[in-house]
């Protein structure tokens, strides 16, 4: 297998986009991440466009994606993978470079998410779970089915609402400092439990929004990099997937996802790395919640231990590992095909320490980890990133 590498990467606004056609909002994350690393399309070989369809009517968007950025007749590959479609891209460019099929490809995940009404979004467009038996028969949301991971936390770890509060509060703060997050401004703990209840304990300021939103990457072979003169490669050291049933009726444990573990496992066995090196990352915070259960299912606390790590502070940058300081799904948003691609995005930036002030973490090892899941966790992709 050949390394791959990160070369350029691109991020749209996220938010409402009402202002442009799903083309035009990819156009906005490709050009950037063509300028990025200084190809152009006549340099890429494949781009691999990642949607969900969250606009039910959309049946095949990668065709008039990759026309309108300017990649026929080269490609497209369409990839979909829920909420984790943006990892699932960046995959499927990594393999087929690994494998020599290709030297450089694009990556690009666009969402538009905010045309239609949260549920036709959701439950028809984009839903992730089973339809018979989660949300025909029993109705279950991606909040609710969150919920039910909430309360069984609180239950055994003694976790509170306002612990799952403080992540909100952190997102909030760093989607404040970025200008491209959906939402840019700070929220308190009170307003947080104060917030409207979704469905209990997550409230709406626990939730990730409906966003539109583009994210692209540059991947290119070692040749690739050295023929471009890539000065600051940020290579793919690992890639871990994994699957757990998305019928919660089976699942035996709602204080962990049993995907997110495995796929943990086999990145850092592939990078060679302990969750202990990974100084900055992105992880699927769709629900507060969630990213309490991914400290612990990461390794970077041990189980049970997720609430203490946010009541410390020590994932703003400067804590222990740095995670979501781009806002995360919470404020920056998550526009589902973009997200994964989002967080490379953010990733790459902090790599090459093109961030400042309080929105870079401090760096020694120079290793990033993103963490993107589908529905209520049966899918998971972590990568690990090395500069
Ligand atoms: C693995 C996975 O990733 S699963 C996750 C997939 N994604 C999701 O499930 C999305 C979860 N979020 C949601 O479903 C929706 O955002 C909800 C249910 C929380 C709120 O949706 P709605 O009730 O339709 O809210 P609506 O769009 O009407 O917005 C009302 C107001 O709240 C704001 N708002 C909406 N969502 C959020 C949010 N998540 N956080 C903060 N504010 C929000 C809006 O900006 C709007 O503000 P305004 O009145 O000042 O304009």
């Amino acid at each position: 297998m050949r390394r791959v590498a990160v070369i350029g990467v691109g991020q749209s606004l996220y938010g409402v986009r009402s202002d442009v056609t799903m083309q035009e909002l990819a156009w906005e994350a490709v050009k950037e991440a063509l300028e990025d690393a200084g190809v152009t399309q006549r340099d890429v070989d494949i781009s691999v466009v990642g949607n969900v369809g969250t606009r039910g009517y959309e049946l095949m968007p990668a065709q008039p994606v990759n026309d309108y950025i300017g990649m026929t007749p080269k490609g497209p590959i369409r990839v979909e993978m829920a909420c984790a479609t943006g990892l699932v891209a960046l995959t499927v460019g990594y393999n087929l470079i690994a494998s020599g099929s290709a030297e450089v490809v694009l990556a690009v995940g666009v969402e538009k998410m905010t045309e239609v009404d949260t549920p036709t979004s959701l439950a028809v467009g984009g839903r992730a779970g089973n339809y018979l038996w989660e949300f025909h028969f029993y109705g279950t949301t991606m909040p609710a089915g969150y919920a039910l991971y909430a309360t069984a936390h609180m239950a055994k770890f003694g976790t509170t609402e306002e612990h799952m509060a403080l992540v909100a509060v952190k997102n909030h703060y760093y989607g404040s400092l970025n200008p491209k997050a959906h939402f840019q401004h700070t929220v308190t703990v009170e307003e947080v439990l104060k917030s409207r209840p979704i469905a209990w304990p997550i409230k709406l300021l626990d939730s990730s929004p409906i966003s539109d939103g583009t994210a692209a990457a540059i991947l290119a072979s070692e040749d690739a990099v050295r023929k471009y003169k890539i000065d600051t490669p940020v290579w793919i050291a690992g890639i871990g997937y994994a699957n757990d049933t998305p019928l919660l009726t089976r699942r035996k444990d709602y204080t962990t996802f049993q995907a997110t573990r495995l796929a943990a496992e086999m990145a850092y066995k592939k990078a060679g790395i302990e969750p202990r090196d990974v100084e900055v990352a992105n992880v699927h915070d769709a629900f507060t919640i969630a990213e309490i259960i991914a400290y612990e299912d990461l390794g970077f606390v041990k189980k049970g231990e997720g609430p203490k790590l946010i009541a410390e502070g020590q994932t703003y940058a400067g804590g222990k590992v740095a995670v979501n300081i781009d806002g995360g799904l919470k404020a920056k948003g998550h526009p589902l095909g973009a997200t994964g691609l989002g967080m490379i995005y953010e990733l790459t930036k902090q790599l090459r320490e093109e961030r400042s002030g309080p929105r870079q973490a401090p760096l020694k090892k120079y290793i990033a980890l993103a963490h993107n899941v589908a529905g209520v966790g049966p899918v998971s992709y972590v990568v690990v990133l090395r500069r």
